[in-house]
C-alpha cells in the first residue's frame, strides 16, 4: 500500500559538503535547520537533541565521518567522540561500527558517502516494511497509544512505532490514536503531535499520568513505542516511562508492541540490567520552554530511558518480521 502522503518529513538531510538537520528543539513552531560542516557540529547536535531518536542519530553520526574524512580529520578520534555523545541508542554505535570497517577496509570518500547514504536508505525502507507488518496486527477499529516521538523526525522517513500508526490508519485498522506528551522533553507534544497535524491524521495528546485511566476506559487496544537498544534477551530501553506504559497493557488486557529496525538489536548484550540509561541535565525536569517551574535549590533525577522487560512484550516488530512475545530463544533464531 502506498504511505506517500505520510512520508514528507526529512529531518536528516546530507547536501554534499554538509548536513542539515532540522533542530527538533525549536519544532512545533519553528522549522529552524543547522548545517553542520563538520563531525564536531554533529556530536553536539546529537548531545544537544537537535537531532534525536535511535535511526536518526545513527544516520546522523554516519554522514558525520564522512565530514570528517572530507576534512581530513584524525578518524580516531572522530568515532570516538561520535560514539560518546549519547550512551543508549546503540544504533549509534551500529552506524559508526559500520562506517569503521568502510575505513578499514580502505573505503575513499566516495565510498563513505555510498555507506553513509546506505545506512539512510535501509532505514527508510525498513520502516515502511514495519508499517505494514505491524499494521496487520491491528483489528480494524483500534485505538492506539503512542510514546515520545518515533516518526520521520526520529529516523530516515516514515517512522518506527509512528510508521505503524500511519500504516494502520492508511489501512482503515486504526479509529483513534493518542500520544503521550512524554515529559520532560515533550517529545510527544512537541514532535509527534506535529508530524500528525502535518500528516492530517486526527490525534488527542493525553497527559503521560493519563495513560493507565486512558487503557482502562476501553479506549485503545495496542500501546505502540519505539526502541533505543534491543537486549538479546528482548528486554527493551526506550524512552522513559515506557516500562510504566508495559505494565499498565498489561495489567488491562492491551497490547505492547516494540517497532524498531535489527539495528535497533544488541545481542552482545544480554539483558536490560546492562544497558546503560543516559542521565540528562536535571535542568530538563526544573524548567519547562526555558522557564524554571520548581523552586530553587530543588534538586533533580533525569534519567531518560527505562527498560521493558521481554515478558511484558506482546509483539516486537523489525523488518525482519515480527516475533510474538519476544525471548532470548526467538531473538537468537532472528538475529543469531
Ligand atoms: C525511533 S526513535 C527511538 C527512540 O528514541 C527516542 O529517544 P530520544 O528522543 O531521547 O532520542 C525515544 O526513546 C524513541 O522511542
Amino acid at each position: 500500500m502506498d504511505y506517500a502522503r505520510y512520508d514528507r518529513i526529512r529531518a536528516v538531510q546530507w547536501r554534499d559538503d554538509h548536513l542539515r538537520l532540522l533542530d527538533q528543539r525549536r519544532l512545533p513552531f519553528e522549522e529552524a535547520w543547522i548545517d553542520c560542516a563538520d563531525a564536531a557540529a554533529v556530536a553536539q547536535a546529537i548531545r544537544d537533541l537537535a537531532v534525536r531518536g535511535a535511526p536518526a542519530i545513527g544516520i546522523a553520526a554516519a554522514w558525520g565521518v564522512v565530514l570528517a574524512m572530507r576534512r581530513g580529520a584524525d578518524l580516531d578520534v572522530v568515532l570516538a567522540t561520535l560514539r560518546a555523545a549519547r550512551p543508549t541508542a546503540v544504533n549509534l554505535m551500529w552506524a559508526l561500527d559500520r562506517m569503521k570497517a568502510r575505513i578499514a577496509a580502505g573505503a575513499d570518500a566516495a565510498a563513505l558517502v555510498a555507506e553513509a547514504q546506505a545506512i539512510q536508505d535501509e532505514d527508510l525502507a525498513a520502516n515502511r516494511r514495519m508499517g505494514a507488518l505491524g499494521a496487520a496486527l491491528i483489528a480494524p477499529g483500534s485505538g492506539v497509544l503512542t510514546h515520545c516521538n518515533t516518526g520521520s523526525l526520529a529516523t530516515a522517513g516514515f517512522g518506527t512505532a509512528l510508521g505503524v500508526i500511519r500504516a494502520g490508519v492508511a489501512e482503515g485498522r486504526i479509529a483513534r490514536v493518542y500520544a503521550g506528551e512524554t515529559r520532560p522533553w515533550l517529545q510527544g507534544a512537541r514532535l509527534t503531535m506535529w508530524e500528525l497535524v502535518r500528516d492530517g491524521i486526527p490525534a488527542r495528546l493525553i497527559a503521560d499520568s493519563a495513560a493507565a485511566h486512558l487503557m482502562k476506559s476501553g479506549a485503545v487496544q495496542w500501546v505502540i513505542v519505539g526502541a533505543d537498544r534491543i537486549a538479546a534477551n528482548g528486554d527493551t530501553a526506550n524512552k522513559i516511562g515506557t516500562y510504566q506504559l508495559a505494565i499498565a497493557a498489561r495489567h488491562h488486557g492491551v497490547g505492547f508492541m516494540v517497532v524498531a529496525p535489527s539495528s535497533t538489536v544488541d545481542m552482545a548484550t544480554p539483558g536490560g540490567d546492562a544497558i546503560e540509561i543516559e542521565l540528562r541535565d536535571p535542568a530538563e525536569l526544573l524548567e519547562v520552554a526555558g522557564r524554571r517551574m520548581v523552586a530553587e535549590g530543588a534538586q533533580a533525577w533525569n534519567p531518560v530511558f527505562d527498560v521493558t522487560p521481554a515478558a511484558l512484550i506482546d509483539a516486537l516488530v523489525t523488518e525482519r518480521g515480527v516475533i510474538e512475545r519476544p525471548d532470548a530463544a526467538s531473538m537468537r533464531a532472528a538475529f543469531g
